[in-house]
């Protein structure tokens, strides 16, 4: 056994799983799971609220051991990196979805993971490659802003987009010698969102430019995936060999996770850790804060240590890059009398409970 938390190596019989509820494992197992994830984490909470940051429930058949204390996670995760990287046999029912664990996310730590890793990483996820797919976040902006903007006022916002289409097209047909008893009726048949995909608007107009929107929104994004991390546990863990943390032993039959939501809401590091500050960000030398938690663990949206996500640097971008768009091309207001509700719910990750409602004007 190791011990990662004191100098002696050697681990008594007396290191137990971390403390929890007790339960007869099979009864544990029904009751568990019969519970909605979003109700775990309540419940979760409130057994860390009694035994500590470290504790023990039974789902399925396997000790669930949760970790809420961001030392803990940067020990296990950074410091110990290799150990912690494993992940649990998933249940036989999940063999397909799994496939079979020979994908990245649910593979064993060993030579298969490896290599999906570098070749994700290197191949697909390379910052070469990222810069290389603009076009179609282009393309993913457009048509989106473009239903914002149906959403709208389509007839105020769009009629004479339309219009000034036609004209357009009928000033080309007349130029090459088209049929010209077309006087272009058809033309109102051009879907808004053809309308507004082939507009040759000054490109400035439509959004800004990769590079722009790197310096003027990354502590909006950092900022959301501290308070509003969309997903607020990491994908289950697994030791390599049996360990000791925090005094507690790690089984390798055990799954182990950590509370996402929690590390970034630590109020001994994060002052007033619910308002939103996004200033706070902005690190004294005027680099970017370091989100991977390599150095200590003060939020961890996309994990830590050898199994974080490997697509943190492309899902920043994506963020900023769709915050700087929608800043820069429509104006927000507030609707009168509703106050934002920041409250969450689990769907596939989290997302508001009560959608935002604003008045929006595009700015072009
Ligand atoms: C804001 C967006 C995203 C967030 C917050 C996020 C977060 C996470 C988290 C928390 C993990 C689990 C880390 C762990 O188990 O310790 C993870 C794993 C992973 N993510 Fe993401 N992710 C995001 C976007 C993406 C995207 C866009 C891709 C694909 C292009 C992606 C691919 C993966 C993969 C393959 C893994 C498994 C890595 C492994 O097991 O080695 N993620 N992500």
């Amino acid at each position: 056994l190791l011990n990662l938390t004191t100098t002696n190596n050697k681990v008594s019989e007396n290191n137990k799983l971390p403390p929890g509820p007790y339960t007869i494992p099979i009864i544990g197992n029904f009751l568990w799971l019969r519970k909605p994830f979003s109700e775990l984490e309540l419940i979760i909470r409130k057994l860390q609220a009694k035994y500590g940051p470290i504790i023990t429930i039974y789902i399925g058949f396997r000790p669930a051991i949760f970790v809420a204390d961001r030392s803990l996670a940067h020990k296990a995760l950074v410091q110990n990196g290799a150990v912690f990287a494993d992940r649990p046999t998933p249940p036989p029912t999940d063999a397909v979805i799994s496939s079979n664990q020979h994908n990245i996310s649910s593979a064993y730590y060993g030579p298969t993971w490896r290599l999906f890793r570098r070749n994700l990483s290197s191949e697909i996820l390379h910052p070469s490659r990222v810069k290389s797919y603009s076009h179609a976040r282009k393309w993913v902006w457009i048509s989106s802003s473009t239903a914002l903007i149906l959403s709208l006022n389509p007839d105020a916002v769009l009629r004479p987009l339309v219009e000034a289409r036609r004209k357009v097209r009928l000033e080309r047909r007349s130029k090459v010698n088209e049929d010209k008893n077309n006087d272009g009726d058809d033309e109102f048949a051009v879907s808004y969102v053809d309308t507004l995909l082939d507009l040759e608007l000054p490109e400035e107009k439509r959004k800004l430019s990769e590079k722009e929107i790197a310096s003027l929104c990354s502590s909006f994004s950092t900022r959301g995936l501290r308070r509003h991390p969309p997903g607020h546990f990491v994908l289950p863990h697994a030791v390599t060999e049996d360990v000791v943390l925090d005094g507690y032993l790690v089984p390798k039959n055990a799954t182990l996770n950590f509370m996402v939501a929690e590390m970034g809401w630590d109020s001994r590091v994060w002052e007033d850790p619910m308002e939103f500050k996004p200033e706070r960000f902005l690190s004294g030398d005027g680099g970017v804060f370091d989100i991977t938690g390599s150095r200590e663990i003060k939020m961890m949206p996309f994990g830590a240590g050898r199994r974080i996500c490997p697509a943190s640097g492309l899902a920043i971008l994506h963020l900023e890059y769709f915050v700087a768009n929608l800043v820069w091309n429509f104006e927000w207001k507030a609707v009168d009398g509703d106050e934002v509700d920041l409250s969450e719910k689990l769907e596939f990750t989290m997302v508001m409970k009560n959608p935002l409602k604003a008045h929006l004007s595009p700015r072009l």
